[in-house]
């Protein structure tokens, strides 16, 4: 468990995370989601103890990073993954790690094998490709065996196929009842990844709910109507919370009645259907909805006032 309360980051004028409090449950993948310079790295580093809150308090367990007697084997960090400039191997590196942290090389193995690094264990690091050099972040991120997994944009610059195994990976690792917590600027990634989302702009707290809300919140709870009796039909399911729209001669934007209600009058009626369509918003459309004011810079780099 991550809890957050009232943290706060200030860089000279600048509130880069402005009053956060959330928490962070065992058990399911949560995304931590905002546009570009929201905060969610100045976050995590302040909850993994890397940088010091202005105000406020983030801790792990129950207790600041820092103050874990084995920290790795506490929380696990992917932070701003770079490619690891190191002449070493992948295995000599995780095996340097383990040895400072008191782990084993059986561990070291372990994670070779749960980051499908085996086929490149032995190759220089330093020359890893952008995906490789993530899965060895991960790789030592999981080495501790730890309950507690923070990754900051763990997907950033995977193909495909890496972004489904980092899926199914912190998948796997919530249903071993594990926190695991990752940032993302990504509403559709996020959304096939995590079970809740905490959504940030500008430092400040947008959202804290269930990506199944999120999906409810993004319904526009309007169909779309195409029928040769489009007029007659309009004017029988108008009403006072109904909203009729004439879109073209035969199609109708209907709102504040559901499809199935639309069909049966039709039915009762006796008129011809030729479409019935709900429609609905994309998390992404309600997801920049919901930062519309929180987003720094819009396009044309066209600073908005703080
Ligand atoms: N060391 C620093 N000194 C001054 N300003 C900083 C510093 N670190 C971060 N900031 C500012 O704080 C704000 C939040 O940055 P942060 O990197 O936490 O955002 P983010 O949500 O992780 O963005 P991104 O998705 O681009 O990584 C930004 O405006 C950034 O410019």
């Amino acid at each position: 468990m991550i809890t957050v309360e009232n943290l706060t980051k200030r860089y000279g004028e600048k509130t880069a995370v402005d009053s956060l409090t959330f928490t962070v449950r065992p058990g399911i993948v949560t995304g931590f989601l905002g546009p570009n310079g929201a905060g969610k790295s100045t976050t995590m580093r302040m909850i993994a103890g890397l940088d010091v809150p202005t105000a406020g308090t983030a801790t792990v367990n129950g207790r600041p990073y820092a103050e874990h007697a084995a920290p790795l084997r506490e929380v696990g960090l992917l932070l701003e993954a770079k490619a690891i400039h190191t002449s070493r191997s992948a295995r000599n590196h995780l095996r340097a790690l383990a040895a400072t942290h008191g782990f084993g090389d059986r561990r070291v193995e372990e994670v070779i094998d749960l980051t499908g690094l085996h086929d490149v264990a032995d190759k220089r690091a330093g020359g890893f490709s952008l995906g490789m050099g993530q899965r060895l972040g991960i790789a030592s991120a999981l080495l501790g065996d730890p309950a507690t997994v923070i990754l900051d944009e763990p997907v950033n610059g995977l193909d495909p196929e890496g972004v489904l195994w980092v899926r199914n990976l912190l998948r796997g690792l919530a249903a071993e009842g594990r926190t695991v917590f990752l940032s993302s600027h990504l509403m559709s990634e996020m959304s096939l990844t995590a079970e809740h989302l905490i959504v940030v702009g500008r430092g400040r707290l947008i959202a804290d709910v269930s990506v199944q809300e999120m999906t409810a919140r993004a319904s526009r709870d309007v169909v779309l109507v195409r029928s040769p009796d489009a007029a007659r039909l309009g004017e029988l399911v108008a009403g006072p919370d109904v909203s009729v729209t004439g879109v073209e001669r035969d199609l109708l934007e209907v709102g504040g009645v559901s499809a199935p209600e639309i069909g049966e009058l039709a039915a009762r009626h006796g008129l011809a259907l030729h479409e019935l369509t709900p429609q609905q918003a994309s998390l992404e459309e309600a997801f920049m909805e919901l930062t519309r004011d929180a987003v720094e810079y819009r396009a044309g780099l066209e600073q908005v006032a703080a």
